[in-house]
C-alpha cells in the first residue's frame, strides 16, 4: 500500500480493488447493488438461463420507481390498482417476481419505504460512506452525497454484479471542484450543480470521478449534497463523491441498513480516515466563487445550457465554438425560444417538483416556503409535486406541507420517477414547457416534444406562482 497522499476516490478504490491484470483493468468488489425495474429483466433472465443464483442477495435491495403511476396505488380496501400500461405493468410484475425467486430484498409499490431507487438507499443507509455502490441506472453517482463510490451500469454488468458481487474496471481519472466562499440568498445546492455543469460543459467530467470540495458542500445539508452528486453525470462524470463527515454519520446513525452497535464505531473509524489527504493531487482542478453562483435555469436541451434567473436567452453567436453553435441554434428552435428574450418573460405552462435530484423532505420544505399563502397561476396548467419516498411523503404530511402545497392549487403525489421522464402517466404535452426540478432536458425527455427548464424546487415553486420563470428572490427573502 502506498503511503503518498491519496484522494477520497483513491482511498476507496484502493480498498475494492481484488486485483489488478496487466490491461490495466481490476476486478473490484461491490458492496451495495440497487435494482430497479427498467434496467433489470434480462440481468435477471440471464441468471436464469445460465443456472446460476445471485451471490449476496444480501447486498442487493430492489424497488420499482420509474414505471409507477404516481396515482393512488391501492383502492379502499387496501388492494394494489392494475396499472394500465401493459409494458409498464410487465416490467413491474417481473421484479416483483424476480426479487423473490432469487431470494433478493425488495420493496413493494404500495409499502411506505417505496420510493426513487436513490432516495431509498441513503434513506434506508443502505448506502454508506466508502462503499462502492451500483445500479443499472446513470443517476447512482447521486449516492457519492454519503461519500460512497457510486455509479451507473448497464444491464450487462447488472448480471455481472448480481452473478459475482464484482466488476471489471477501468480507474478513473481525479478533478476536483473546488467552491468557497458565502451562497447568495436564494442560491441551493441544485444551483450550485446547475451553475458548475454550466461552468465545465457536459463533458467536461468526462474519464473523471469528481469530489466536490470547500467550504460550500463541508455547511451542505446530506440531501443538498444528494442533489450535487446526482448529477455529477450530467457534467460527463462517472461518479461525484463528497467527504463523509459529522453530518453524514449524524444522517446515517440509526438507519434500518446502517451498521449497529460495535460494527458502527468501527464503520465511523474507517469513514473518518477516508477524506483525501492534504497534498493529493487531482487530475484537473476547476474553482468557482461561491458568490458568483446566481439561481439558475436552463434554456437549451443540454444541462450545461444554463443561465443565471436575471440573465437572456443567448444567441448561437454568442458561442465561439462552431459545433456548440450549431446545437444551439436547433436547440432554441425545439424550446421554441428567441435570442434576447429575457428570462423571466418566458412562460411555464407545468411544473413539476420531484426526481431523484431534488425530492427529498428539505426539496419538499423549500418548495412549500415558496407556495405557503399564494396560489398557482391560472396559466399553470399541470403543477404536481411528487416526494422522493413513502418516508419522505409521511414527513412531508406530518409537517402540514402537502397541505400547503394542495391549498396553492398544486397536485400531491405518491412516490416515482414521475415527469422526470414520462416512463409512466406523467408527462409535458407537446410544445408546452415545464419548470422542473429534474435533472435532464433532453430533447422529449418530459414526454415528445416537451420544452424543459431545470432548476430548483424553490425556483420551480416562484415559477407556478407567476407563470414564468422567476427569481425566486423577488417572491421572498
Ligand atoms: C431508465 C434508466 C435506465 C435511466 C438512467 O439510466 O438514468 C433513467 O433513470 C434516466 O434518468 O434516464
Ligand atoms: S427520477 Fe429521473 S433521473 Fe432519477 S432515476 Fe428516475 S428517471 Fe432517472
Amino acid at each position: 500500500m502506498t503511503t503518498a497522499p491519496r484522494t477520497l476516490y483513491q482511498k476507496i478504490w484502493d480498498a475494492h480493488v481484488i486485483e489488478t491484470r496487466d490491461d490495466g483493468t481490476s476486478l473490484v468488489y461491490i458492496d451495495r447493488h440497487l435494482v430497479h425495474e427498467v434496467t433489470s429483466p434480462q440481468a435477471f433472465e440471464g441468471l436464469r438461463t445460465a443456472g446460476r443464483t445471485v451471490r449476496r442477495p444480501d447486498l442487493t435491495l430492489a424497488v420499482p420507481d420509474h414505471n409507477l403511476p404516481t396515482t393512488a396505488r391501492k383502492d379502499a380496501a387496501g388492494n394494489q390498482l392494475p396499472i394500465a400500461d401493459l409494458e409498464s405493468a410487465n416490467q413491474l410484475a417481473t421484479l416483483r417476481r424476480n426479487a423473490p425467486e432469487f431470494g433478493i430484498r425488495y420493496i413493494d409499490a404500495t409499502d411506505r419505504e417505496q420510493g426513487i431507487v436513490h432516495v431509498v438507499g441513503p434513506e434506508q443507509g443502505f448506502s454508506l460512506p466508502g462503499a462502492t455502490i451500483v445500479c443499472g441506472d446513470s443517476h447512482t453517482a447521486c449516492h457519492g452525497g454519503v461519500g460512497a463510490l457510486a455509479f451507473g451500469i448497464g444491464t450487462t454488468e447488472v448480471e455481472h454484479v448480481l452473478a459475482t458481487q464484482t466488476l471489471l474496471l477501468k480507474q478513473s481519472k481525479t478533478m476536483e471542484v473546488r467552491i468557497d466562499g458565502q451562497l447568495g440568498p436564494g442560491v441551493t445546492p441544485k444551483d450550485v450543480v446547475l451553475h458548475i455543469i454550466g461552468v465545465t460543459g457536459m463533458g467536461g467530467g468526462t474519464g473523471h470521478v469528481i469530489e466536490y470540495r470547500g467550504n460550500v458542500f463541508e455547511e451542505m445539508s446530506i440531501e443538498g449534497r444528494l442533489t450535487v452528486c446526482n448529477m455529477a453525470i450530467e457534467g460527463g462524470a462517472r461518479s461525484g463523491l463528497i467527504a463523509p463527515d459529522e453530518k453524514t454519520f449524524a444522517y446515517l446513525k440509526g438507519r434500518p441498513y446502517a451498521p449497529k452497535g460495535e460494527d458502527w464505531d468501527k464503520a465511523v473509524a474507517w469513514w473518518k480516515s477516508l477524506a483525501t489527504d492534504a497534498g493529493a493531487s487531482f487530475d484537473k482542478s476547476v474553482v468557482i466563487r461561491a458568490e458568483d453562483i446566481q439561481p439558475t435555469v436552463t434554456w437549451g436541451t443540454s444541462p450545461e445550457d444554463t443561465s443565471a434567473i436575471g440573465g437572456v436567452v443567448p444567441s448561437p453567436e454568442d458561442f465561439t465554438d462552431a459545433s456548440k453553435r450549431d446545437a444551439v441554434k436547433v436547440s432554441l428552435d425545439y424550446m421554441g425560444l428567441t435570442p434576447g428574450t429575457r428570462l423571466t418573460d418566458v412562460e411555464v405552462q407545468n411544473v413539476f417538483i420531484g426526481s431523484c435530484t431534488n425530492s427529498r423532505i428539505e426539496d419538499i420544505r423549500a418548495a412549500a416556503a415558496v407556495l405557503k399563502g399564494r396560489h398557482k397561476a391560472d396559466n399553470v396548467r399541470w403543477a404536481i409535486v411528487v416526494p422522493g419516498s413513502g418516508l419522505v411523503k409521511e414527513q412531508a404530511e406530518a409537517e402540514g406541507l402537502d397541505k400547503i402545497i394542495v391549498d396553492a392549487g398544486l397536485e400531491w403525489r405518491e412516490p416515482g420517477c414521475s415527469a422526470c421522464l414520462a416512463m409512466n402517466p406523467d408527462k409535458v404535452p407537446a410544445g408546452e414547457r415545464c419548470a422542473s426540478t429534474s435533472n435532464r432536458n433532453f430533447t422529449g425527455r418530459q414526454g415528445p416534444g416537451s420544452r424543459t427548464h431545470l432548476m430548483s424546487p424553490a425556483m420551480a415553486a416562484a415559477a407556478a406562482v407567476t407563470g414564468r420563470l422567476t427569481d425566486v428572490r423577488e417572491l421572498v427573502g
